[in-house]
């Protein structure tokens, strides 16, 4: 009988720079006390559902570390193995990173700025190497080197997101284990692509709450079951809406 395996991801809980309104990219801020409690509850939703993640994967910023931390906590998994890496970072911003969202909208008008925000492979401007918001230097990616990215569109993502998905993630799913990953409205958007075959375009309408986990079932081609079901879906819905409304 084939096997299904659970997948679970789940955007990081409310960042700083989510609260200011700000594009944040690969700029590493830290959780709002809402969003230390979206986390929290993320990992109660896990509990009280039965749904008890076998090993995690999260990116290599602490929103996500953090919010994967205090699930796991809640869910009662905090000893379960966890990797990380820089291809489930969200999307970087590019010169973007540290402006806020409604300014930029502002200065460049609603279509440049949903271009910027939401186009497929359209990316910001790059972001100079001196600015106090690159990552140039930054110790966690000079293994990267000169790959380090300057900017990024979602078609690069998952151009850099997908192999590792094939590479370290499937091969648990395979093993019928239930895989949590924690981390970013874009880089999650982008896996969410692959997985339901979503095109270039309607890609644009998807938009991930903070902090709600959400759940496929997969077959043993890796395909799902089972639509998306988030563990919350009103918060879910709330949460999406407000994403969508940023910058308005
Ligand atoms: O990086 C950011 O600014 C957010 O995490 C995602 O922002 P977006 O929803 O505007 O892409």
């Amino acid at each position: 009988m084939a096997t299904t395996s659970k997948l679970v991801l789940l955007r990081h809980g409310q960042s700083t720079w989510n609260e200011l309104n700000q594009f944040t990219g690969w700029v590493d801020v830290p959780l709002t006390d809402q969003g230390r409690t979206e986390a929290a509850r993320a990992g109660e939703l896990l509990k009280e559902q039965n749904i008890l993640p076998d090993v995690v994967y999260t990116s290599l910023l602490r929103r996500a570390i953090t919010t994967a931390n205090l699930a796991l906590e809640a869910a009662d998994r905090q000893w379960i193995p966890a990797q990380r890496s820089w291809r489930l970072n969200e999307r970087h911003y590019g010169a973007l990173q540290g402006m806020n969202k409604a300014e930029v909208r502002e200065e460049h008008g609603e279509e440049k700025f949903m271009e910027w925000r939401r186009s497929y492979d359209t990316p910001p401007p790059a972001l100079a190497d001196d600015h106090k918001y690159s990552q140039f230097g930054d110790e966690r990616y000079a293994h990267l080197g000169e790959d380090l990215p300057r900017t990024e569109c979602l078609k690069d993502v998952v151009t850099r997101l997908i192999p590792y998905w094939y590479d370290n993630i499937v091969p648990q799913l395979a093993q019928g284990k239930t895989v949590l990953i924690v981390a970013h409205g874009n880089s999650l958007r982008a896996l969410v692509k692959h997985l339901e075959g979503i095109s270039d375009d309607d890609i644009a309408q998807l938009n991930l709450p903070t902090g709600v986990p959400f759940m496929y079932e997969l077959d043993d081609t890796m395909k799902p079951v089972t639509q998306a079901r988030f563990l919350d879906p009103e918060a879910a819905a709330a949460g999406a809406a407000a994403v969508a409304a940023q910058g308005k």
